[in-house]
């Protein structure tokens, strides 16, 4: 059989491979493909053709062009075929070329037959080489070839998708069926953009990070779905029928004490396999919780999780965690940090269970921190010095604030409290690590935690689906008029800073991608989601925190919005009377790492970039007026946007 080689394309049943001077098919390739698949003496080596087939391939290569022959010994092939180039171990100019034939057999790729031996092979980069022409997209294999390393692509017609199930700030998902094995999958489409590197790179380094990850507490990754000449990537996960958001939703849905337990316990084993593997996730949260039908908890949406070395002095960036849940080390604009921040997204968890409500809703940076400090305490001198943040970017509020945690949650057994009080810690190292909470009284005193198994039954449950069921019961609430008539586009539009925004557009991806399909990737952010229920024997009946501190409406998804609407910019432009925002807030896209800008205020169809938090920078340091400065400011938008609207 003849193996014939042609650029990005599928030949149907053959394994072909061409190799000779540039073919026809090629030569307008020839820019982008020459200099990696160039022989020294100016062969074309193009492509992988990886054929539908599973017929046995017995293969005697009939080798066209250069009029060399190479012998194949029988392929038994059980899945498609791949075929690929031995990467020089460090790149060289020069490379002895060989080529390799494997199928794909339970994820594994197993090689056949002896290689064939090419000569010479110019310039190549280690692993790009590997999986030149093996399938993948060449804006992925020449950008993070590390990504796909030892695995093939899955095919789009070998899913049916079935029904969208979830809407992230950078993917939407849907639920489909694996045609092959009539096994129920999520397939998660990302959003980036495949001509930024930068972005692509971003985006890899989730599926790096996940293809690390084994345990029964953390999403497993099970594939990706994509093809050479593709723009897209989908990621096929087991399919999770609850998040921990949409499960709390759910009417009449209280947790009790053990199950509680369970759910936690769930929590803090995922997260400990993630940190043992150098993992941070940096968005820990009730919606990035996935449940399911067993009631197994899995850790899920990695998009903002990054290796770290606790050795390594490389800066991170501050800007990850939903503001909600975001640590006060972050929060202050520190760049090394640890594990620690995960623990504090945790504790923010575990106090919205016990409260049914989440704890420290912030609207901006700046209000957020002021709440932690109003909970947790003003932090020490001490807490100051070891801050690895530029001096001028803290600020020391005037006014000292006694940590009440205990006060608030007075009402908690003292193990849950304990728990708490070191999650909530304001200090990094005192939060203790997930191996260490695993061990806590919380665990060990009775009623101990339940089996997975007995967690709430219910009906598939996501915090996607309870914003649908929210809108749509808001919908029935609007008067006749509006539901039938025509939707004054104004009517959603929200200042930021209003306690009830309503809708706002989503149009933020990973960095700018350019290949939104705009009917999917549109998507209304700000809905009402419900606090996560809770046994309320475990809150004192009116007496607690969350009772006499206003919450407002949990319009975002988890905070969320929040996150994306602040930025960090320089002292001197902070809070400048331009800032103050009208309009639609569009959330801002990522920072420095992930391409942030500020909100962008779109007014009248012109986008503008303004700053309604700023950095936690006062020169003077003082929290109360730069609250009272920041209230005002946001005051002022609301107002404008209402004279606008009038
Ligand atoms: N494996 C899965 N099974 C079922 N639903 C899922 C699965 N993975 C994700 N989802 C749903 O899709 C939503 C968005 O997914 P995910 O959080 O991974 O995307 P994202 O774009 O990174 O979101 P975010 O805005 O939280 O960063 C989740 O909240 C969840 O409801």
């Amino acid at each position: 059989m003849k193996i014939h080689i042609q650029f990005l394309r599928s030949s149907g049943k053959a394994l072909n491979v061409f190799i000779g001077r540039f073919c026809s098919k090629c030569t307008k390739q020839e820019d982008s493909a020459t200099s990696k698949s160039q022989t020294t003496d100016g062969t074309c080596i193009h492509g992988l053709i990886a054929p539908s087939s599973k017929d046995e391939l017995s293969a005697v290569p009939e080798v066209a062009g250069d009029g060399r022959n190479t012998e194949v010994p029988n392929v038994q092939l059980k899945e498609k075929p791949v075929l690929g180039f031995d990467p020089p171990r460090k790149p060289r100019a020069r490379h002895r070329l060989k080529i390799w034939i494997s199928t794909r057999h339970n994820g594994i790729i197993g090689r056949y037959g002896n290689k064939l031996d090419l000569g010479f092979f110019k310039g190549a980069k280690r692993l790009s080489a590997e999986h030149l022409n093996t399938g993948w997209p060449d804006w992925l294999v020449t950008v993070a070839p590390e990504a796909v390393q030892g695995w093939a692509p899955l095919r789009a017609d070998s899913f049916e998708r079935l029904s969208k199930i979830g809407q992230g700030t950078y993917s939407s998902v849907y639920k489909a069926r694996d045609l092959r094995t009539a096994k129920i999958v999520a397939l998660k489409k990302v959003r980036f953009a495949n001509t930024d590197p930068e972005s692509v790179r971003f985006m890899a380094r989730e599926i790096c990070v996940l293809r690390k990850l084994n345990h029964p507490n953390v999403i497993k990754l099970e594939g990706i779905i994509t093809s050479p000449v593709s723009q897209n990537l989908y990621l096929v996960f087991e399919y999770m029928e609850h998040d921990l958001v949409g499960l709390a939703a759910t009417p009449e849905l209280k947790f009790t004490k053990s199950q509680v337990k369970c759910l936690m316990q769930q929590i803090f084993s995922g997260l400990d396999h993630c940190h043992s593997k150098g993992i941070l996730h940096r968005d820990m949260k009730g919606s990035n919780l996935l449940i399911d039908s067993n009631g197994v908890l899995k850790i899920a949406d990695f998009g903002l999780a990054t290796f770290y070395d606790p050795e390594s002095r490389q800066p991170l960036t501050s800007r990850v965690a939903t503001l909600w849940y975001r640590p006060p080390e972050l929060l202050l604009g520190a760049t090394r940090y640890s594990a620690a921040v995960d623990m504090w997204s945790t504790g923010c968890i575990f106090g919205e269970l016990l409260a049914a409500k989440p704890i420290m809703p912030g609207r901006t940076e700046v209000e957020q921190i002021h709440k932690i400090f109003k909970l947790c305490g003003s932090p020490s001198d001490e807490y100051w010095q070891k801050l690895e943040v530029p001096p001028t970017g803290m600020f020391k509020p005037l006014c000292q604030y006694n940590r009440c945690i205990a006060e608030n949650f007075k009402d908690l057994p003292p193990s849950a409290l304990v728990l708490l009080d070191n999650l909530l810690a304001l200090e990094p190292e005192a939060r203790g690590t997930a191996a260490s909470s695993l061990q806590s009284d919380f665990f060990r005193t009775e009623p101990l935690a339940c089996s997975p198994s007995d967690l709430p039954k219910c009906p598939p449950s996501k915090e996607y689906d309870a914003r649908l069921r929210q809108e749509e019961a808001r919908r029935q609430r609007r008067p006749e008029s509006v539901r039938s008539g025509i939707e004054n586009p104004r009517e959603n539009r929200a200042a930021y800073g209003s306690i009830k925004p309503q809708r706002l557009q989503h149009t933020k991806t990973r960095f700018n991608s350019a290949h939104l399909n705009p009917k999917d990737d549109q998507l209304t952010l700000a809905t009402e989601v419900q606090p996560l229920g809770f046994d309320s024997t475990w809150n004192n009946g009116g007496n607690n925190y969350m009772d006499h501190h206003e919450v407002p409406e949990r319009k975002y998804r988890s905070g969320r919005l929040a996150n994306s609407n602040i930025s960090r910019t320089k002292s001197s432009d902070m809070f400048k009377p331009e800032s103050t925002g009208v309009g639609n807030i569009v959330p801002a896209s990522h920072n420095k790492e992930m391409g942030v800008k500020g909100p962008m205020v779109d007014y009248k169809g012109k986008s503008k970039i303004v700053n309604l938090s700023g950095p936690l920078a006062t020169q003077d340091g003082n929290i109360e007026d730069m609250l009272r400065e920041h209230e005002r400011n946001v005051q002022e938008a609301v107002r404008k946007a209402r004279c606008i609207k009038s």
